[in-house]
């Protein structure tokens, strides 16, 4: 017999969503989400950058990481959203969290960067390095457009008729 937890789903990004369409539709994801896992999404400030010179970017960067991994724990499976990172499928998002499901670890974390990305620890701490799409978004569509394939996901996993 196969015993299925319920996976928790953490978020952990840089910066707030500005715009009120984008943070209803999120939570509309969120309520859809919150029957199939525990979900929640913890966002750190910007770091500020003085000047645009690179080592000033490169420090809010690593400061940003810091943060950002500050509540990861050795045990989390860690999903590190980045551009460059390996393209997959809706259906291979939902094998992983299926995977977590089924023999753990029981908690994923996603990590979504800032302005200037994620810094290098943030992505060798990360199991997997996810890229959504060769061009690149905001993060705060970045974060809306990862709500809707972990929802996708789910309902993949429980052969709900959501994904075509
Ligand atoms: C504005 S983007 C950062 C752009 C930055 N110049 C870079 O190349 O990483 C903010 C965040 O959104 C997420 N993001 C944006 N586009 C993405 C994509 N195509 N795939 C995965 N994540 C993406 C990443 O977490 C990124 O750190």
């Amino acid at each position: 017999m196969i015993t299925i937890l319920m996976v928790r789903i953490k978020l952990f990004v840089i910066g707030k969503v500005k715009e009120s369409y984008i943070r209803e539709a999120i939570a509309d994801y969120a309520k859809r989400i919150g029957s199939y896992c525990q979900i929640e999404c913890k966002e750190f400030l910007e770091s500020t950058i003085p000047d645009d010179h690179p080592a000033s970017v490169d420090g809010a960067k690593k400061n940003e990481g810091e943060k950002l991994c500050s509540g990861i724990t050795q045990q989390d499976y860690v999903i590190a959203l980045d551009r460059t990172g390996k393209t997959n499928t809706s259906e291979g998002l939902a094998d992983i969290i299926k995977s977590c499901e089924v023999n753990g670890p029981y908690q994923i974390v996603f990590l979504i960067g800032g302005p200037h990305g994620l810094s290098v620890s943030c992505k060798n701490r990360a199991d997997y390095i996810l890229s959504m799409s060769a061009m690149t978004f905001p993060h705060q569509l970045a974060r809306l457009l990862l709500y809707e394939q972990i929802y996708r996901a789910f309902t993949i996993i429980r052969g709900q008729p959501y994904h075509r």
